[in-house]
């Protein structure tokens, strides 16, 4: 029997866009990152919807029909300043609207899904910061699945199962 993907199993495209749709409504009520999305185009929940459809195994729809790429949207966070403070108020916030958007609850899901969170946004803090520029060489798109994350030094190592 497959595994199925996290996108499969959070409930597909109308789930992921569920969760984006209630993320940025509260997201645009909140004192501190409302400033940062005071000015985002209305399609921006559908844009991170596609994204993270496509992270966990969903339709390329990011990268396909829409025609992103990890570089544009890495893009998108240059020059912010997004702070620490802002990064934890994010995964708070993405968690609670998988709860009021009624995404799977079982450990397993969450566990990953808070995973990819924290990995995500880590970055999104790291490409915001004064100097920083796009890697010359562009990087794939991730790809997120139920295992859990290794060092990028070792991303080419075989991972041992436990016996
Ligand atoms: C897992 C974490 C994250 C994901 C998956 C993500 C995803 C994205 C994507 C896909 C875009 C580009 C949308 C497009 O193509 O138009 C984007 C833009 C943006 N992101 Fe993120 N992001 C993450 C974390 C963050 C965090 C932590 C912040 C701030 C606290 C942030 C702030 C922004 C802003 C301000 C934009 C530009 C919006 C605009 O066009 O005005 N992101 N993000």
């Amino acid at each position: 029997m497959p595994v199925p993907t996290l996108y499969e199993w959070a409930g597909g495209m109308p789930a992921i866009e569920r969760l984006t749709t209630v993320f940025y409504q509260h997201v645009l009520k909140d004192p501190l990152l409302q400033p940062i999305f005071a000015n985002m185009p209305a399609d921006h929940p559908q844009h991170v919807a596609w994204w993270l459809a496509e992270v966990f195994g969903g339709p390329a729809a990011y990268t396909g029909p829409y025609g992103g790429s990890h570089q544009s949207m890495m893009s998108k966070h240059l020059g912010r300043h997004l702070t620490e403070e802002q990064r934890v108020r994010w995964t708070h916030m993405i968690a609670a609207a998988a709860d009021e958007a009624g995404l799977p609850t079982d450990p397993e899901f969450r566990s990953a899904f808070v995973a990819y969170i924290e990995w995500g946004t880590r970055i999104a803090v790291i490409m915001s910061q004064p100097g920083m520029e796009l890697p010359e060489k562009p990087e794939p798109m991730p790809h997120w699945g139920w295992g859990q994350a290794i060092p990028p030094e070792y991303a080419t190592a075989k991972i041992e199962e436990p016996a």
